[in-house]
């Protein structure tokens, strides 16, 4: 589904961003712009702060210094709009256990926002419209990630944010999501993803949080 269309197009800035965990700092000095049809994908050593980098960008933390902005105004001063704008898919699947592979792309998708008269057509691009009322604790670990994954297919935000979005996923599941991310961009959205796989998608941009390292000795510049 193209991505819904706000009246100006989309624009993700990370400005001069610092991010750190328990006074380390993890990156520094970030810059980027993210325009419509942007598709990042950040990548790093484990432990670089790929994922400490999501959660700022998606409001869950605070950058130690610098902003988000979303349309040009900090995050912080429109969450509401920048909420409306987000799917935001954490590292584990949010996939509840008791509940069938219907039932957790409805909720997810409710929480998203998302349309859900196409939950069935959604279920069967990731393969599981046949596991639709089997609850989720029977499921591989591949087949909880694509039901989570089930949500961009019936989501209308212009902004995604993913971690990880391929962890567990089979070769044809993979060229799929491809496909799906260079359909969103192509429709005006922007998607930044984590990911230690090489990804085939045209147009891609690459963010290695290695070049954002703090100086040796600068470790604990915010003490
Ligand atoms: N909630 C937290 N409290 C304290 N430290 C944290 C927290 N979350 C992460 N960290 C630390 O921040 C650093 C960066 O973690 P992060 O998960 O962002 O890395 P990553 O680049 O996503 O790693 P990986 O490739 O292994 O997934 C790590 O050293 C980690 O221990």
């Amino acid at each position: 589904m193209p991505a819904r269309q706000p009246t100006e197009p989309p624009r993700l800035t990370l400005d001069n961003v610092t991010c750190e965990r328990d006074d380390r700092v993890l990156f520094c000095n970030l810059q980027y712009n993210c325009q419509a049809g942007t598709l990042l994908q950040v990548v790093g050593f484990n432990g670089a702060g790929k994922t400490t980098l999501l959660h700022a960008l998606t409001g869950l933390i605070a950058p130690a210094e610098g902003q988000i902005l979303w349309q040009q105004t900090p995050i912080a001063n429109s969450a509401r709009a920048f909420r409306q704008a987000l799917l935001y898919l954490g590292h584990q699947a949010p996939v509840k256990a008791h509940l069938t592979v219907a039932e957790n792309a409805l909720w997810l998708a409710r929480l998203q926002g998302a349309s859900v008269e196409r939950l069935d057509w959604a279920l069967e691009q990731v393969d599981m419209l046949a596991y639709r009322d089997i609850t989720c604790h029977s499921l591989s670990a591949g087949q909880r990630r694509r039901v989570a994954l089930a949500q961009l297919y019936m989501s209308q935000a212009p902004l995604w944010v993913l971690d990880e979005p391929f962890t567990a996923i089979d070769k044809e599941g993979v060229a799929k999501l491809e496909a799906l991310l260079e359909r969103h961009c192509a429709h005006g959205g922007i998607a930044v993803l984590t990911s230690h796989q090489a990804l085939r998608v045209a147009g891609m941009q690459t963010l290695n949080l290695a070049d954002f390292q703090p100086q040796a000795g600068a470790s604990y510049a915010y003490g």
